[in-house]
């Protein structure tokens, strides 16, 4: 079997008494799209900040391309291949669109590349209409969009996404399921999400989470048409949009 993207054994983090993370063997192959779901609580942002090296692991580990990432910085971790959408590190509101993609790509790579990959991640979040707007101007749907270019740009091989769908309108949730499955022909995403019809729309494999444990790991239908699952979120609402 070819070593997996992401890999964790064992893995767990506790707050004083309270177990966040607790034994997750988790494996995400190249090229894959995961969805994390979950109640409340259940660990799944606690899960991301292991990944990229925010929390210390309290016990197991955690491998990126086989690399075991215990000990090295967020920027080491980064360096690896890793995007995180949530902590783009710098968005300029008064640079323009293309120039903050820009900047990104060249940040993280050589001039000639960085053209390359500038150009390829604006088709990909499709803003070349307006590309020469200043950031600072734009609608919360289109400055996630820019977000997302701007972590395409450094041609990452993983993106974690913590709930992109957050606060769109429909219309800007069906098109950012889009981007995500037009990113996915480039890179790995593992995408937290509360919206089930979001996930609907992008995911294959879910993994769902509870009390700092996976529940289940399936198909998006098996998954949300599982006894436990519906169990887990008994008494809250698994959102759908109509
Ligand atoms: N830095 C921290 N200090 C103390 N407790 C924490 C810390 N981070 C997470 N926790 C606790 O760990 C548990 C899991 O939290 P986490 O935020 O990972 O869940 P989640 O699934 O992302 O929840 P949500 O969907 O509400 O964001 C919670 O009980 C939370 O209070």
């Amino acid at each position: 079997m070819s070593t997996p993207l992401v890999e964790t054994q064992g893995l767990g983090v506790s707050f004083g008494g309270v177990h966040a993370v607790n034994s997750v063997d988790f494996r995400l192959e190249t090229g894959e799209l995961r969805c994390l779901i979950g109640p409340n609580g259940a660990g799944k942002s606690s899960f991301f900040r292991l990944l990229c090296g925010q929390y210390k692991p309290t016990r197991g580990s955690v491998k990126i391309k086989g690399q075991a990432i215990d000990g090295l910085q967020s920027y080491q971790i980064a360096r690896l291949g890793l995007g995180i959408k949530t902590q783009v590190p710098s968005v300029f509101d008064g640079l323009s669109v293309e120039e903050n993609i820009w900047l990104s790509a060249r940040r993280a790579l050589p001039a000639r590349a960085a053209k390359t990959a500038a150009t390829e991640a604006m088709d990909t979040v499709r803003l070349s209409a307006i590309a020469g707007k200043q950031v600072g101007t734009l609608s919360h749907g289109q400055r996630q969009w820019v977000e997302l270019g701007i972590v395409m740009a450094a041609r990452p091989d993983l993106i974690l996404l913590d709930e992109p769908a957050a606060g769109m309108s429909d219309e800007e949730v069906v098109r950012t399921a889009e981007l995500i499955r037009e990113a996915n022909r480039h890179c790995a995403l593992i995408v937290v999400e509360h919206d089930m019809e979001f996930i609907r729309m992008i995911a294959k494999t879910v993994t769902v989470f509870n009390r700092g444990t996976v529940l289940v790991e399936d198909t998006v239908d098996k998954v949300l048409n599982d006894e436990r699952v519906k169990d887990v979120y008994l008494g809250k609402d698994l959102e759908m949009r109509d």
